[in-house]
Parts: structure tokens; sequence; C-alpha cells
């Protein structure tokens, strides 16, 4: 049986092409695509087929889609892409095309990870059966829970939580919540916490800590700030600094609405990235900084995913799921 499994990202596209044979799964093609080289994601499948060049139609493909995911057309938030689901499923000859959310995905992946995919941040004790949550940076901050159902299992919800308002916990975060007013009418915590908020957040220091009008859009990517702040330029710093600071007021938040008392997983493209940053005792002093409810916060376990794969073997477990081959966790 043949499985196609994608992780589709504003940024990037990760596809990969399985087999299984007598429930035994292998990966015969994948491949990273940049999202931005295709017009949609028809072309992007178009092109993933030709490549993988298998003789076989696919039993099942379930592809991670970062947005909202509902019946019928769907629209990417970071992407200017629509899927039409009959039309795709036509151009892939399949019987079942699964479409699920990029961080409910992400949820699934968490079962199939071993210890050397994550570090601890907070190192509190998990509890069995408790809720677990995930969230992560990338080009845009994804949010899924998970609640524990049979046999170790979680189910998986998808939310659109990234796009709450951001709320500023301290007059430089106020600051920042003005500045950031000047471009967007709605500021959301994605606005700030992904790739392009941490050049929103860059350009506020640099107005902030000089006065100086901060370049264009586009001026410095996520990447660039943080390299910049590692060779020692003060502004570069300092935004990524007041970068971490709101990730974990963000993650502090997320512990006392969810009590995820069974982990609290960062994942998404920069938090692997920025994990020096996540490692200092300043991140975790900022998760907690929640007054009355601040011992709350610290008996959440928070956990580092380092395994930048995870959307992928995710959505390769969910399509496992769907053809009832495994009844235990997908490794690959
Ligand atoms: N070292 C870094 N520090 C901070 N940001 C970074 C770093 N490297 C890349 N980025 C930013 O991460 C973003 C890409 O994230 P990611 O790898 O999660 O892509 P993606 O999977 O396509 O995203 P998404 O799933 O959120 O649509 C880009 O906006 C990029 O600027």
């Amino acid at each position: 049986m043949d499985i196609i499994a994608g992780d589709i990202g504003g940024t990037k596209s990760w596809l990969l092409w399985a087999k299984v044979v007598d429930g035994v799964v292998s990966v015969c093609f994948e491949h990273v695509y940049a999202s931005a080289d295709f017009v949609s994601a028809d072309s992007l499948m178009q092109q993933f087929v030709s490549d993988a060049r298998q003789s076989a139609s696919p039993a099942v493909v379930c592809l991670a889609l970062p947005g909202p995911v509902q019946d019928g057309v769907i629209r990417l938030t970071n992407l200017d892409w629509t899927l039409e689901r009959m039309a795709l499923q036509a151009a892939l000859k399949t019987p079942h095309l699964l479409f699920i959310n990029d961080f409910q995905a992400a949820a699934r992946g968490v079962a199939t990870l071993t210890a050397s995919d994550y570090v601890m941040l907070n190192p509190a004790e998990p509890l069995a059966g408790a809720t677990r949550v995930i969230t992560g940076a990338g080009t845009g901050l994804g949010l899924a829970w998970m609640q524990a159902k049979t046999k170790g299992r979680y189910h998986a919800f998808a939310t659109e939580g990234g796009h709450i308002d951001f709320s500023p916990a301290n007059p430089q975060q106020q600051r920042l919540l003005s500045f950031m007013r000047e471009t967007f009418a709605h500021v959301s915590w994605e606005r700030v916490l992904s790739g392009p908020g941490v050049n929103q957040v860059y350009r506020f220091c640099l107005q902030d800590m000089t006065g100086e009008i901060p370049p264009a859009l586009g001026a410095r990517n996520g990447a660039e700030v943080n390299a910049a702040a590692l060779a020692g330029d003060p502004v570069a710093h300092a935004a990524m600094e007041l970068f971490v600071d709101i990730y974990a007021n963000w993650v502090g938040n997320l512990a006392l609405l969810y009590q995820p008392r069974g982990g609290l997983y960062l994942g998404g493209g920069i938090s692997a990235r920025i994990q020096p940053w996540l490692q200092t005792p300043r991140f975790l002093q900022a998760c907690c900084d929640k007054g009355r409810m601040s011992g709350l916060v610290q008996q959440t376990p928070i956990y580092l995913i380092t395994n930048t794969r995870l959307g992928l073997q995710g959505a390769l477990a969910a399509a496992l799921d769907t053809t009832m081959i495994c009844d235990e966790e997908a490794t690959i």
C-alpha cells in the first residue's frame, strides 16, 4: 500500500512517499520544497509525484495544512494557496485524501518521538493521562491540544489560537503593540511570534533604542536577526531577548489556559533554531511570571522538540491511523 504524507508550511513543504508491506513502513522518497516556488498546492503535488517516480497510486494522502481546515475549499493563512479537495483527489488518483491542521499533525507526531527528539525546558514530572499542548513559532504560530483516550493514545484538537489578540505584559511590550498597530489593524500573537514577527520586533527595537526610522519590512528576516544578535549587534540582541520574553509569556498563558500537566511542547521551525535562548533562566522566569498562579506554571513539564520532522511524522501517523494498518504508534 502506498501513502503520501506532507507537512505544508508558509516557507517550506516537506513531503514523503511511503510503502507499507505487512505493517512495516518504509519511506521510498522524501523531499523538502520551497513553498514560494509554487503557485498552488496542486502544482507542488504534481512536482512531487513526478519526482517520486512511483508507479502505483497512493491509497491514502494526508496533508498537514497551515490554517483552519474546513470542508470543501481551504485557504491557507500565510500562503496564497487555495485547496479544492475534489480536484486534488482526482489529480492524485487516490481514494482517501485527508487534510488536517499542521499543529494537529504535530500533536499526532508527539507520540512518535523518542528521548533524543526533545530537551526539557522545565523539568516537572509529567502526569500520565493529563492534557498535552503543542505550540510553535515558524512562518506562523500554531497551537493544538491533546486529550488522552484509551491505551495511552491521544485525540488531537486543532485551534487558531495564534490569532488571539496579543497582550503586552509590560511597558516595553505596550510600546511594541503601539508600533505594530501602525502596520496591522489586528495585532495577534502570531504577528509577533513568527519569522515575520522577529523582523517586526527588530524594527521596533531599532526605533525604541536609537530613534532611527526602521527600514521597510523584509530588511532583516528572523534568521538574520538571530545571527546578528549572536554576532554582538546590540539592537538584534535586544530584539531576540524581547521575542523570547514574549514567547515565554505565551507559553505561560497556555500553561494556565490548558493546565497541560501531561506536557507543553514547543515545536515549529523557530523554536529549535533558538534553543540557546530558550534554555536561559530568563525564559523560564518569564514563563512563570504569572503572579498568584506562578506555582501552577512551575508544575508544567515544558519540552523543546528538536526533531524538525515532527509535522511530517505526524501526517504519516495520521495517514496510517486511517488505514488501520497499525494499531500501535507508527515510528519512522
Ligand atoms: N535562526 C532563526 N531564528 C529565528 N527565525 C528563523 C531562524 N531561521 C528561520 N527563521 C524563520 O522561521 C520561519 C520558517 O519557519 P518554518 O521552518 O517553521 O517554516 P514552515 O514550516 O514553512 O512554517 P509554518 O509551518 O509556520 O507555515 C521563517 O519566517 C524564517 O524567517
